[in-house]
């Protein structure tokens, strides 16, 4: 088969016509129930041909880039597939990085063409100097669906005989430890990406995804998976009613869902609050950031009939590695506890993983790094078919980030972490966000975990606050904020008793709370401690 993944969703078409391939809300039913317009496969084969069709007489063609500003839903998903047909570079970014940081992204991207909603046409036009280059306007409203599926000729568009190593699409990182950049997908790393993700969890048609981050489910159509759209705000996913998330597995009985660990949190408490269980569910995937052992614990409870797993990567190389919530559970937890770490499990097949001991500056080829021991921690870098390349027009962070070997290539992952003796990874943190005291490195990941155990903490953040002095800042459990200076030094004694058990927390004596941590925009729950390490910097 050629190097495109447009040409699953052909193949899926033909082996199940009628199959469910996507189902949107519309609003509600009388008795308040979803609404949902749904289209096969068939259906959603025959709209990617009329969109490609479309586009193409319009001037998008093979190599175009196209800024892609469209809310997750059918046409999005018939969008991407028809870029993908044409062989056309879709550019995606994160919406929710405010404006000014998303135009810096459009700018550096130079798009040729963009297909969005009325509003991000309105953006082009006022904010026309960072849009410069672009020729081809494509509003998406109501009337685009209308207009094309009345204009369809019912004729397939053909999938372009991408090569392997042929520019595919500009994904942009969510820019949590510095400026989202946009990272080069070839259409043989997304082939790689589609098989690692189909092997590892076997997943086969007849699925029903709930995918809460919208990236993540533009594959589900080659996997033969049914994606239910989630009535959430993208740019915004923490703010979800988990009403609405329950209901629409409920009401889909939906077999598989993807969301970070803030939103499998939120969706935790109102299940527990509601002794509401969801016996449908087959699979969770959690990501984004490091998966708690408790939440895995909390969610297991309910999904009786499920697994959690956490798969391991980035935008610039994922999956990398995966592991469940048994073995965890079984094997791992209590060693999180204690403050090593949080296990994220053995490589994928096809998958190198190296720790090296970390530096700063570039390495330009492998001969250049020190591979570590098991239970050392160092830099974690990557190796395999879905690892990517290199960044768009960005040649010191391709300096930064990736090293040679040979012909290949490895990613360095910004985290830290080490091997243990059964041959999994554990993550131990960013490496930026390490703080290096007078006795030593502290790795974020290690230590919050041992405040995270405080019943009154949903999460912590360990922080440089000057020169190698450590803090950490707590962001209380709803209702348990301290609402006096009496409750602040009861709550901060009770967290020094904590540190000072721990062999790995006993040098941190300061503690600070904040209602709400700032966290990324794509999961929202990659905690942005640089910027917290700012805030309290200014009051030692
Ligand atoms: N299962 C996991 N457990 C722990 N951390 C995870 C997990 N999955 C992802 N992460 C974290 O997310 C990072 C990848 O995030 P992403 O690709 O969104 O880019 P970013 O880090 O937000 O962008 P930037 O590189 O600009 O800071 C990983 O390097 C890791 O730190």
């Amino acid at each position: 088969m050629p190097h495109n993944v447009a040409h699953f969703l052909a193949a899926q078409a033909r082996r199940q016509p009628d199959g469910p391939a996507v189902r949107a809300p519309d609003g509600r039913e009388a008795e308040g129930s979803i609404k949902y317009i749904s289209r096969s496969f068939a259906e959603l084969e025959a709209d990617a041909s009329a969109v490609a069709h479309y586009l193409s007489e319009l001037g998008v063609c093979r190599g175009t880039r196209v800024l892609l500003m469209v809310k997750p839903g059918l046409d999005l998903i018939r969008i991407v597939f028809a870029l993908f047909k044409i062989g056309a570079v879709p550019i995606v970014i994160d919406p929710g990085m405010g404006l000014r940081r998303f135009l810096k992204c459009v700018r550096h991207s130079r798009p040729e063409a963009i297909v969005g909603i009325p509003a991000a046409i309105w953006i082009s036009r006022i904010f026309r100097s960072s849009f410069a280059g672009v020729r081809v306007k494509v509003t998406v409203n109501r009337g685009f669906s209308r207009k094309l599926l009345s204009d369809a000729r019912g004729d397939a568009y053909p999938v372009a005989d991408s090569a392997s190593d042929e520019l595919a699409a500009i994904l942009f990182t969510s820019g949590s430890t510095g400026p989202a950049k946009g990272v080069l997908y070839e259409h043989g790393m997304f082939m790689a990406q589609v098989e690692a993700i189909r092997s590892q969890y076997g997943i086969g048609p007849g699925e029903v995804d709930l995918p809460m981050l919208p990236v993540f489910a533009l594959f589900n159509p080659a996997l033969g998976m049914c994606t239910i759209v989630p009535e959430m705000n993208p740019s915004r996913p923490a703010t979800v009613d988990p009403e609405k998330i329950v209901r629409a597995i409920q009401q889909n009985q939906v077999s598989n869902s993807f969301g970070s660990p803030a939103l499998w949190t939120i969706i935790a408490r109102y299940c527990e609050a509601r002794e509401v269980t969801l016996p449908s569910v087959k699979r969770i995937l959690m990501a984004g950031a490091p998966v708690p052992p408790a939440l895995m614990e909390r969610m297991q409870a309910v999904i009786p009939n499920g697994e959690i797993h956490t798969p391991y990567g980035a935008t610039e190389a994922l999956p990398v590695s995966s592991i469940s919530a048994s073995e965890v559970l079984k094997h791992t937890a209590a060693q999180t506890r204690r403050g090593e770490g949080t296990c994220v499990g053995k490589p994928l097949p096809g998958v190198e993983v190296r720790v090296i001991e970390a530096s700063n500056g570039p390495i330009e080829s492998i001969e250049g790094s020190k591979v570590l021991h098991a239970g050392e921690v160092g830099e974690l870098i990557v190796k395999g078919p879905s690892v990517t390349r290199g960044y768009d027009k960005l040649p010191e962070a391709d300096a930064r980030s990736k090293i040679a070997d040979g012909e290949g290539h490895w990613h360095r992952m910004g985290d830290l972490g080490k091997f243990d003796a059964a041959g999994r990874i554990w993550f131990c943190g960013r490496m930026v966000e390490r703080v290096l005291t007078q006795n030593g490195p502290l790795y974020t990941d290690c230590c919050e975990a041992i405040f995270n155990q405080h019943a009154k903490v949903y999460r912590s953040a360990l922080i440089d606050t000057g020169g190698g002095h450590p803090a950490v800042v707590i962001e209380p459990e709803p209702g348990h904020y301290p609402s006096s200076e009496a409750d602040k030094e009861e709550f901060c004694s009770e967290l020094g008793q904590l540190a000072r058990a721990n062999a790995v927390t006993q040098c941190i004596e300061r503690f600070f709370f904040e209602k709400s941590f700032p966290v990324d925009v794509r999961h929202n729950a990659k905690i942005h401690r640089l910027s917290l390490a700012e805030k309290y910097s200014m009051e030692n």
